[in-house]
């Protein structure tokens, strides 16, 4: 087993040449083809891209969630690539904070629960007082006790961004957040997100098909065919 190297780093992330093969032998389908990305701490950057063009999968190596095939990869200074499953879930907890479209809460429950049972398996001090001022951060002081089929799709993905922010990430992922929401409500957890992220001062990795959502970021990175065609501030 590896231990954790930690890098010195004054980036958040730096990847450089990174490539992602699934399946093997003939069924090999090349996803990412050399990526080279560098995020600064405290920034927040949307990823643009047609569909297919690896933008969920360059998030799932950068977040740690799926190792890469080559190239470096270092998240807060850990390189990713050094560590073992058990060491990349490890490294995700309280450093990484994921978002996604579909809102994947616990439909058994409540909402309190949602947010403090993943800090409480991760050994995190007081996760429900911890739980509760963040529930009360993205305004849900008054649903802690509402499950899943309770709330409206715009509240689960409160509850969602509370789960990812309770435990002070430095670095936020967020996959499409407003996806399954209408526009007015998607707007509110767009400002939602910026806020709380301002908040932390984490970094917030965002994918979206947006223009006007990307140009509330710091900075837009295009991808196409598995590969950055576009950086600009
Ligand atoms: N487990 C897998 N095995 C094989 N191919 C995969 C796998 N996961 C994703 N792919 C392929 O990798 C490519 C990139 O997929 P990815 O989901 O990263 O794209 P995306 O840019 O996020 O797309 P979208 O905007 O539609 O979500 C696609 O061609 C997809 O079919």
């Amino acid at each position: 087993m590896h231990a954790p190297v930690n890098l010195a780093s004054d980036m958040a992330i730096r990847a450089s040449n990174v490539t992602l093969s699934l399946g093997s032998n003939d069924a090999a389908v090349s996803i990412l083809r050399g990526v080279d990305l560098e995020i600064p701490y405290d920034s927040s950057v949307a990823l643009l891209g047609p569909s297919g063009s690896g933008k969920s999968s360059l998030m799932a190596v950068l977040a740690g969630l799926e190792q890469a095939s080559g190239g470096t990869v270092q998240v807060d200074g850990l390189d990713f690539r050094q560590l073992n499953e058990d060491e990349l879930a490890r490294a995700r907890r309280g450093r990484i904070g994921i978002v996604l479209q579909a809102f994947h809460l616990l439909p058994t429950m409540s909402a309190l629960e949602n947010v403090a049972t993943p800090m409480e398996l991760a050994g995190i001090e007081d996760p429900f007082g911890r739980a509760e001022a963040e529930l009360q951060a993205v305004g849900l002081g008054h649903r802690l006790t509402h499950y899943p089929s309770q709330l409206s799709g715009g509240e689960q993905q409160r509850v969602a961004i509370a789960r990812a922010m309770a435990a002070a990430p430095k670095i936020i992922f967020a996959d499409e957040p407003t996806g399954n929401l209408d526009g007015t409500t998607g707007a509110s957890i767009i400002d939602l997100l910026f806020e709380r992220r301002a908040a932390l001062g984490a970094t917030l990795l965002i994918i979206t098909h947006d223009p006007e959502l990307a140009r509330k970021c710091d900075r837009v990175i295009a991808m196409q065919d598995g590969h950055i065609v576009e950086s600009a501030a």
